[in-house]
């Protein structure tokens, strides 16, 4: 699988590639990450986005690598952009019906695919790759190849799925999902939401040719093919916001079992809170990100990132079992290690959260990092709001009161 070879699904190579990165994330980064130089050619940004989805690298150690070698004002843009990761999960966390309402859009789309030929050429013809517009074609291959694009590139490409080939919202982010390595619920959905004009109401996207040609290095020029105006897509608008979760508080004197998720391959801190568990499974739930089919690479992403944490923890996981994919799976196999209770750490919205849900014989214990505790509620409207308070959680993180 090209996309593994490419995003080796370890810790080890996630700390590897920041470390290899974190020189360059101050002027190099800031002049650089807007181009899309192709496949291959992606040293202009950290590519650490499949790492930082699955917590097999966390923030912090991001944010500490990088601050270890540069001034908060000299990385400030790739700061900025890290923090557009938290940003978007915090957003979503307050307003998590907006994945519901994803999906309905999803299921409501794809029975247009099935029942309106005209409908279901064009999007086959975009997922393939074969609409005649040449960036947007390279870019569907690339990343059903490789499973990651450059932000730039995703953008233009949201645009043009829109605005250019009218084809619906929800089908383009589901095509992103079914292959980005990095395929988040949060910065997926609010990414496409944000090209569609539903994020900031009303403002859109536009991709535009010249704009296209000098950020991939002259290397498409979709002169006259691309729309010239862009309409804001259907989809929900932004809901009001609820509070923002806390977190369960974790009492480890109870006998406990423990639920890798695919959100969370860095459990170690609920080991440091004390957690002794006797048994320790993982989730599977790559079919619940679509309707289709996910590609290999997604699930496979997912289980070898799950077999990578299971082998740094060793012993301490207690007895292991892999890949459960229901809720009446994880009651069974929790009451068959004798436990009073499940800890996993804190699911953000998303396939994992939607199956515990399910789980109701026994307490799900669900502790939420500090990180994402003092950073999510501050998603109250755009980023900008959310940006003044970057150098406070900065400071916290760094032990320094700004
Ligand atoms: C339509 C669309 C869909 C997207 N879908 C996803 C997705 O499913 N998963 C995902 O992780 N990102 C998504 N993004 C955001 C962004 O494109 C990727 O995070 C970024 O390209 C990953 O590459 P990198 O790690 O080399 O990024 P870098 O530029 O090196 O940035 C470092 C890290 O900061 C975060 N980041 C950077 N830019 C953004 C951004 N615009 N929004 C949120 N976080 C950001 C990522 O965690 C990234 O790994 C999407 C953007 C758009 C426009």
């Amino acid at each position: 699988m090209q996309a593994l070879d490419r995003f080796p699904p370890d810790r080890e190579t996630g700390l590897s590639r920041l470390g290899a990165f974190a020189p360059n994330a101050a002027r190099d980064y800031e002049t650089r990450r807007n181009f899309d130089l192709g496949t291959g050619g992606h040293d202009n940004v950290s590519q650490l986005s499949p790492y930082l989805r699955h917590r097999l690298v966390t923030e912090p150690e991001v944010l500490g690598a990088v601050l270890d070698l540069h001034s908060r004002k000299a990385a400030g843009k790739f700061i900025d952009e890290l923090f557009w990761r938290t940003y978007n999960k915090g957003w979503l966390e307050m307003r998590p019906s907006v994945w519901g309402a994803y999906w309905g859009e999803l299921v409501q789309s794809w029975d247009r695919v099935q029942s309106e030929s005209g409908l279901r050429d064009r999007w086959e013809a975009a997922c393939k790759g074969e609409t005649g517009i040449e960036c947007f074609d390279h870019w569907a291959h690339e990343l059903v190849e490789t499973g990651y694009l450059n932000n730039h590139a995703r953008m233009w490409f949201a645009s043009i799925w829109l605005f250019t080939l009218k084809l619906p919202l929800a089908l383009g982010a589901d095509f992103f999902l079914r292959h980005l390595c990095d395929g988040d619920p949060a910065s997926n959905t609010l990414g496409w939401r944000w090209v569609g004009g539903l994020h900031t109401p009303g403002k859109t996207y536009l991709a535009r040719a010249s704009n296209i040609r000098k950020f991939t290095d002259g290397r498409f020029h979709p002169k006259y093919q691309l729309a010239q105006e862009a309409d804001p897509a259907n989809g929900a608008p932004n809901p009001e916001r609820m509070a923002a979760p806390e977190g369960d508080r974790l009492d480890p004197s109870k006998r406990s079992v423990l639920l890798l998720h695919e959100d969370d391959c860095a459990p170690e801190w609920l080991f440091e809170a004390g957690l002794e568990p006797r048994a320790t499974a993982t989730l599977d739930t790559v079919r619940r990100l679509s309707i289709l089919t996910p590609a290999e690479h997604v699930g496979a992403f997912k289980t070898r990132a799950l077999d990578d944490t299971l082998a740094r923890l060793g012993d301490r996981a207690g007895e292991t079992t892999r890949g459960l994919t229901s809720a009446e799976a994880v009651s069974e196999w929790a009451a068959a290690a004798g436990a009073e209770q499940i800890v996993t750490s804190y699911p953000p919205v998303g396939p994992a959260a939607d199956l515990l849900k399910g789980v109701k014989d026994l307490p799900v214990v669900r502790p939420l990092r500090d990180y994402d505790r003092r950073a999510w509620p501050n998603a109250t409207a755009g980023f900008f709001k959310f940006k003044d308070a970057i150098p406070k959680l900065i400071g916290r993180l760094r032990g320094v009161e700004v």
